[in-house]
């Protein structure tokens, strides 16, 4: 990757940290890898935004439910069990930061509690803080941006850090597929307090939502009639476990089947669309492999299919899109942007406000980094 000189370095961005699971563990470890100069840089699609380096992202708060975490520095939580990706980075200095209990409400799924310690997790004997506790600590810590990565599901843990980020004036970062930033009435508060935040549900930097929307707009352009199709995905870490109870699901489905349906040249009927996440493989770790089919039909109506198979560690995949998210939306505070950040949800999200193309997302993206976003959503 090619370095050009940097802009006047910028002032650190502080983050808060809501679970320290795996893709927060990939996050942190990822900020110690690539704050070495000397270190290669690929595996980041930017090296700079807005004059933000990746060391300059501070862990200034987190909080979680589990008793192997809460309370110990983060840099030590996220080796906790039961995170199971991969250490790429295991010196990850202090950060002197203590992982703080959380609210639990629904950021759990009671089925868990029938698995080992060692998949699941054990709820920390602490009392819970209130709305005005986790304000006044986003506010103590001078925190920026607020990651949420809840597990798949928790609709009332996300509203709740959601009124927090809101309260505080701190950019809202929703990795999960719960549908704030793209819902109207959310995004309209978020205008009105003058609070950025990007979302829904991150889409990884290599992982199955984009190879399957490259695909059917590689299907559209060439003139090709998508038929039917799916995206069978396998797993073995907590976010699986997790979404093994088929009612936590609901949102998820929807977010990776209209990321698809959206670039398709027409719509599929429901029948002929099947996307999910399928099955909980407790070997595969944090292995997610993703098994997809597609079927259509090319010049004259003569028949064709293609299969693939993905296999990617998860969270390091989320982590390589979440380093820009964060860079993405302190940039939109700094330019007093409020409500939804189009073109980085766009880019960065299954299921964002305005639905692009990858092409035209990643187009404005750049735009928006450049300080063109109004030029870029005009466009549209
Ligand atoms: O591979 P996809 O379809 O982009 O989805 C990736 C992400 O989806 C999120 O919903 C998961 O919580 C992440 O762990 C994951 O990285």
């Amino acid at each position: 990757m090619k370095h050009s000189p940097l802009p006047p370095r910028r002032p650190a961005i502080n983050i808060g940290i809501i679970g320290v699971g795996n893709c927060a563990s990939s996050l942190v470890q990822g900020l110690s890898h690539y704050r070495a100069e000397s270190n290669e840089h690929f595996g980041l699609t930017h090296w700079e935004i807005g004059g933000y380096r990746p060391c300059d992202i501070h862990v200034a708060a987190a909080w979680d439910i589990d008793r192997r975490k809460v309370g110990r520095d983060v840099a030590e939580a996220i080796f906790a069990k039961p995170n199971c990706t991969q250490a790429f980075c295991r010196e990850v200095d202090a950060t002197g930061v203590a992982v703080e209990m959380g609210r639990m409400l629904d950021g759990f799924a009671d089925h868990m509690a029938d698995y080992p310690d060692d998949r699941t997790f054990l709820p920390a004997d602490a009392p819970e803080p209130s709305k005005q506790d986790v304000v006044d600590r986003l506010r103590a810590a001078k925190v920026d941006v607020l990651m949420n990565y809840l597990p798949v599901g928790s609709q009332q843990a996300t509203e709740f850090y959601a009124e927090c980020a809101l309260e505080a004036g701190v950019a809202f970062v929703n990795n999960i597929p719960v549908f704030i930033a793209s819902d109207p009435v959310w995004a309209e508060r978020f205008e009105a307090a003058g609070v950025p935040i990007i979302g829904d549900d991150i889409k990884a930097q290599l992982g199955a939502t984009i190879v399957h929307r490259v695909l059917t707009d590689l299907f559209a352009k060439r003139g090709v009639k998508l038929d039917r199709t799916y995206q069978l995905n396998t797993g073995g870490n907590t976010d699986f476990l997790n979404m093994s109870n088929r009612a936590r699901l609901k949102s998820k489905k929807i977010s990776k089947t209209e990321a698809v349906q959206s670039v398709a040249e027409s719509r599929l009927e429901d029948e002929n669309i099947h996307i999910g996440p399928s099955d909980y493989v407790a070997w595969q770790n944090d292995n997610k492999v993703c098994f997809l089919r597609m079927e259509g039909q090319l010049f004259g109506g003569v028949p064709m299919n293609l299969e693939l198979r993905l296999s990617v560690e998860d969270s390091p995949n989320s982590a390589g899109v979440a380093i820009d998210m964060i860079r993405c939306a302190k940039l939109a505070a700094d330019r007093g942007l409020s409500g939804p950040i189009h073109p980085a949800a766009a880019y960065f999200c299954k299921h964002p406000p305005q639905q692009m193309t990858d092409d035209r997302a990643h187009e404005a993206v750049e735009a928006f980094i450049r300080g063109e976003s109004a030029v870029a959503l005009a466009a549209e």
